[in-house]
């Protein structure tokens, strides 16, 4: 599509367009951090729309469950095939970003990329990364994370398959113990890989020492066929992510030896000496460092669907606002811009955040490498509560978008509902989020109760700041509001504290205590972590050295952002003092205002995303707004639109029709 061709475009958007007051070049420079970002992104989507090997022979939709796989998993091999060919050498984890919308629902290799290599970076020591993390980068081996099992998900020390060692040929002994001890749900284990990364409790000497990672060869490398003593399978359909091929996985007393267990952390010496890791949670490193990728993957599904809806709210008219005028576009709807533009908002939040906390990640390992694991507490807070909030509001996010969308937004072919269930799986994989919310918690009443304390932990510094209890700023600065959610946030975890300390002095267990408060420990979790993004959002908005014309729509963004999330917690910021009553009616009123403000300009910012049509994959969303052809063209594509009358007709529906006769 020639995008200075606007004779090809419809005229809403071509109107919506000549409205834009910000240099949108420079705006797409910041979503992709950087001028050179932005021209590596565009290389790589420009290599990967312009070759037919990604083309889909039908839509996805029409396949059956067998074709998507052998579908998505034919462009993921090419895919891969096309990064390595390559002269400049793509790192597919620095470009994931640029690969969305390319492999559609999943696909089989997408854990083997995002989990399988990083747990051998992560947990495998130098000898072992020799061998398998070449080997993995280059696709000769593909593997999985294998940590979840029927019976337990969330609570990792209570998984059941147990890597047993046998000191006298120095190998580990793998056994499934029961039905709930089957390993369910990875990634590309069903038919894909041939390797995993087997998360197993460690027995030796007798005694057990917990969830250890040991990586296992699953199928025969020439044949493909599943080694003797492994039983392996594809779990059937899903929610959303159909081309995974989620597996289970058994072991029947399947050996490996010494070596496979990942011993970058804890070791298992030839006599069967244990060595314990630096931190007893180092093994549980995958995860973490996947949860900081979700944050940033949220934000992408995001702007992809609120590109969709944003164009299509400019393309489509409907009743009227004026009795006797002309049908308005959507857009114009304040209902509607309520719907649409606080999740443009809520993009940026989402990219900001993921930023700081990949630098946060960045020096957390940094410093792990020599040996300090100090920081290790606050990074698992901090990507947990992030991962959490930007899965839930990313979900949200984009679900609002495919309501704004009325009827077109359930059709497949608009591209949302595979957005959603896309999405919404990241809610419950990579920790579900009620309990990482609840880690949040634990982090920040043990850090309230240590206060005075130095932890070197930043986030939880303002706990500290009693003072700001009792002072209700009456300034309504961007600054002064990112101070009343600290207050909210801080004023939670005190009730929280006071509450459990209540129920325990009261002659309560410390965990009943827990349990009965873990609706507010919730909140507390909610409150902080939606406090660090609005801190982040609103020092990254102010600190941008940026032209006038983009500063000032991000800064409206910014305080769209702080006030919609405050009116839809108004109760907490009243509850605390931060707000009175009248403040939140006066916020309530600018943020109409802000709406109106923001409305001229959004087709622009979405544009400012620079999604391809051909990633966007959507009728609604497309860039010339021909929606209607669109809609038209992919409903010919149905079979059942292949021939006038269905068979089904003369089976089911003739007999019924006659059979009164
Ligand atoms: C490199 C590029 C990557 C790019 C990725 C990009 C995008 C990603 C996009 C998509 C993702 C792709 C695929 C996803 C596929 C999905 C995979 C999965 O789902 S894998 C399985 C995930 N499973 C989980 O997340 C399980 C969740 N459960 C847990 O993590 C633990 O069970 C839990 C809840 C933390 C509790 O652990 P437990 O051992 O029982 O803890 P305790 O109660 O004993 O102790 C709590 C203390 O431990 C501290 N803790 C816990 N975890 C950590 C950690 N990771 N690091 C540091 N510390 C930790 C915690 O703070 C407590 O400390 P205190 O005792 O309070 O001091
Ligand atoms: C699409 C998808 C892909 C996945 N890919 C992988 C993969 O590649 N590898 C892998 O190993 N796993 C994978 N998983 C599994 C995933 O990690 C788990 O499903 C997830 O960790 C949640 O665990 P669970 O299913 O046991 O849920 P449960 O823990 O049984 O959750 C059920 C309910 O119980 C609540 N609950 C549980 N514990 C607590 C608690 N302590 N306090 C309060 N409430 C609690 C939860 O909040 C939730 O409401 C995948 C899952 C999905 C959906």
């Amino acid at each position: 599509m020639d995008k200075n061709n606007e004779r090809e475009c419809n005229e809403d958007l071509i109107r919506e367009r000549r409205k834009c007051n910000f240099n949108i070049e420079e705006l797409t420079n910041i979503v992709d951090g950087g001028k050179a970002r932005t021209a590596r992104r565009r290389e790589i989507q420009r290599l990967l729309i312009n070759d037919p090997e990604f083309l889909d022979e039908i839509p996805q939709d029409y396949m059956s469950h067998e074709d998507r796989y052998s579908n998505e998993l034919r462009k993921s091999a090419h895919l891969m095939q096309k990064l390595a060919d390559q002269e400049s050498g793509h790192d597919i984890h620095q470009d994931i970003g640029a690969l969305t919308g390319i492999l559609k629902d999943g696909n089989p290799l997408m854990v083997h990329l995002s989990m399988f290599i990083p747990a051998i970076l992560g947990q495998a020591n130098s000898e072992q990364q020799e061998k398998w993390l070449g080997r993995s980068l280059r696709n000769e081996i593909i593997g999985t994370y294998a940590q979840t099992e029927l019976g337990h998900g969330t609570f990792v020390r209570g998984l059941e398959t147990r890597a047993t060692y046998d000191p006298t040929v120095e190998e580990f002994v793998l056994h499934t113990p029961t039905i709930t001890a089957t390993k369910w749900w990875p990634g590309g284990l069903g038919k894909t890989c041939n390797y995993c990364v087997v998360m197993a409790q460690l027995y030796t000497q007798g005694r057990c020492y917990g969830p250890h990672p040991f990586i296992v060869q699953l199928r025969d490398e020439e044949t493909h066929r599943s080694l003797p003593g492994i039983t392996l399978g594809e779990i059937g359909p899903r929610l959303g992510l159909n081309s995974n091929d989620n597996g289970f996985l058994k072991f029947e007393n399947h050996r490996i030896p010494r070596t496979n267990m990942l011993m970058k952390h804890s070791q298992v010496l030839k006599d069967g000496t244990y060595v314990k890791p630096l931190h007893n949670k180092l093994s549980y490193g995958t995860m973490m460092l996947v949860r900081v990728g979700i944050v940033g993957a949220c934000s992408r599904s995001l702007q992809y669907a609120v590109t969709i809806a944003t164009r299509y709210s400019a393309v489509r008219h409907q009743s009227e606002i004026v009795p006797g005028q002309p049908e308005p576009q959507i857009l114009d709807y304040q209902t509607q811009q309520y719907k649409v533009i606080p999740q443009i908002a809520s993009v940026f939040a989402l990219i900001f955040s993921a930023r700081s906390l990949s630098k946060i990640q960045s020096s957390v390992t940094a410093k792990l490498k020599d040996g300090n694991t100090d920081l290790l507490p606050e990074l698992h807070s901090l990507s947990s509560g992030l991962k959490a909030l930007s899965s839930s509001d990313a979900s949200w996010g984009v679900e609002v978008c495919r309501l704004a969308c009325g009827g077109h937004g359930y059709l497949a072919s608009s591209n949302l509902p595979r957005t959603y269930t896309g999405t919404t799986c990241a809610i419950t994989y990579e920790g579900e989020n009620t309990v990482l919310l609840l880690q949040v918690a634990r982090y920040l009443i043990k850090s309230y109760r240590s206060i005075g304390k130095e932890t070197g932990a930043s986030s939880v510094s303002y706990l500290a700041d009693q003072t700001s209890l009792a002072s209700s700023s009456s300034s309504f600065s961007n600054k002064a509001l990112v101070q009343a959610f600290k207050l909210s946030a801080l004023s939670l975890v005190a009730e929280a504290e006071a509450r459990l300390q209540k129920l325990c002095d009261m002659g309560q267990e410390f965990y009943h205590a827990w349990n009965y408060c873990s609706v507010l420990l919730l909140k507390c979790a909610e409150a902080h972590t939606r406090y660090y993004i609005c801190e982040k959002y609103e020092q990254t908005v102010d600190s941008l050295k940026a032209s006038e014309g983009v500063k000032n729509v991000l800064q409206s963004l910014c305080r769209l952002y702080l006030i919609y999330h405050i009116t839809l917690t108004h109760g907490d910021f009243l509850k605390c003092g931060a707000l009175t009553p009248r403040n939140i009616a006066v916020l309530e009123g600018e943020m109409c205002d802000l709406l109106a403000v923001l409305r001229p300009q959004a087709v622009s910012i979405v544009d400012a995303f620079d999604i391809p049509d051909e990633l966007l994959g959507s009728t609604l969303g497309c860039w010339d707004g021909n929606v209607y052809q669109r809609l038209y063209d992919e409903a010919l594509k149905s079979p059942l639109n292949k021939t006038d009358v269905p068979d089904a007709y003369y089976k089911y529906l003739l007999p019924l029709m006659k059979s009164s006769l």
